[in-house]
């Protein structure tokens, strides 16, 4: 398996990520061997480059996505949607797998519209839970019925690899220490609060305790909860909002005279971006729902 896309070389004129103005760099193999092209999608004639289409396109992932799809042999960009398209076979330019980062509100709807539309899905937009989850399932499992079989989903929290072997790190750790609190980092400019990261980082930290037969950790505060942060499954998460940021998360754990901290920081978008395009070969391949980048990556 591939991690990263061969780096660039030859991309003097990098692309610009057109909403803040960074750089666009490291998802370019313009001079570079394709990668072998991901082995089934339904429809696919051998050896065509897989087909992409991009929800969410004039974002600040959107559009850093668009360019490393651009620049991947083994890729073509078939389509840019953004608020106010509508997601349907018709808009979707014959993809054969649509990535979606758009908005907590938006992103479950647009994977129905592409389970509808027979498109595979990779989405990195936050807001997932276990129910809107199931309810993918549940359509998959229609769609497979009424004879769409093979049709994948991979939701994923974080695509940075950093972020991937942080969270898998921390859910090792944790049935090992008394204490675990985790502190997530973002730019001003995110809407949602705490980081999907981090919520997925604590609910592993909270089942590994539980399967361990640890409770919440010790915590004497009677006054002020608010300042001690969100409760996910009894762990508690800080959200920091920074302007310089991108993204970035801190997992504390603690015991009588010790401590361990795991830190991982996204400080470009384009960190995610093999996460992404893997996922996006991976996902023809792979039938119903996957959740977390750690199963494609045997971290699971
Ligand atoms: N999994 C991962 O690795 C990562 C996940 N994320 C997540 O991805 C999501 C997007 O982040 P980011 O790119 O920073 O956000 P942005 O706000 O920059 O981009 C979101 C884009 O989606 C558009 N949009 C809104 N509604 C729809 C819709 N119904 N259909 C299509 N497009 C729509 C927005 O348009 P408009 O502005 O006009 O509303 C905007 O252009 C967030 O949930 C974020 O947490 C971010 C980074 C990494
Ligand atoms: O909004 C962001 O920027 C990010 N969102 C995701 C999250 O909420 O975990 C992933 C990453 O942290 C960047």
């Amino acid at each position: 398996m591939l991690w990263a896309d061969p780096l660039p070389g030859a991309a003097d004129e990098a692309p610009v990520d057109a909403r803040c103005g960074d750089r666009v760099t490291g998802v370019s193999e313009q001079s570079t061997p394709a990668p072998d092209p991901a082995p089934t999608a339904p429809g696919r004639e051998p050896g065509r480059p897989l087909r992409v289409a991009v929800l969410g396109a004039a974002g600040r992932m959107g559009a850093t996505v668009c360019a490393a799809v651009e620049g991947a042999a083994d890729l073509e960009l078939v389509a840019r949607l953004d608020a106010g398209d509508e997601v349907a076979a018709a808009t979707l330019g014959g993809a054969d797998v649509a990535v979606d980062f758009t908005v907590p509100a938006a992103t479950e709807a647009n994977v129905h519209a592409l389970i509808d539309a027979g498109v595979h899905a990779v989405v990195g937009t936050t807001g997932w839970t276990e129910e809107s989850r199931g309810r993918v399932v549940a359509h998959l499992g229609r769609a497979a019925a009424a004879g769409a079989p093979g049709l994948g989903v991979l939701i994923a929290p974080n695509f940075g690899l950093s972020a991937v072997l942080a969270m898998t790190f921390a859910a090792k750790a944790a049935r090992y220490f008394e204490s675990a609190e985790v502190i997530e980092l973002h730019h001003p400019d995110k809407v949602d609060a705490p980081s999907g990261t981090a919520r997925h980082t604590a609910a592993a930290i909270a089942a590994a305790r539980a399967d361990a037969g640890l409770g919440t950790g010790p915590d004497a505060t009677e006054t002020g909860w608010e300042a001690r942060g969100a409760d996910v499954d009894g762990v508690r998460v800080h959200a920091v909002r920074l302007r310089g940021l991108v993204a970035h998360e801190e997992i504390l754990f603690g015991n009588t005279g010790e401590q361990l901290v795991i830190r991982q920081d996204s400080f470009d978008r384009v960190s995610f971006m093999p996460g992404v395009l893997l996922a996006v070969r991976e996902v023809v391949g792979r039938p119903g729902l996957t959740v977390g980048l750690e199963n494609v990556l045997d971290l699971a």
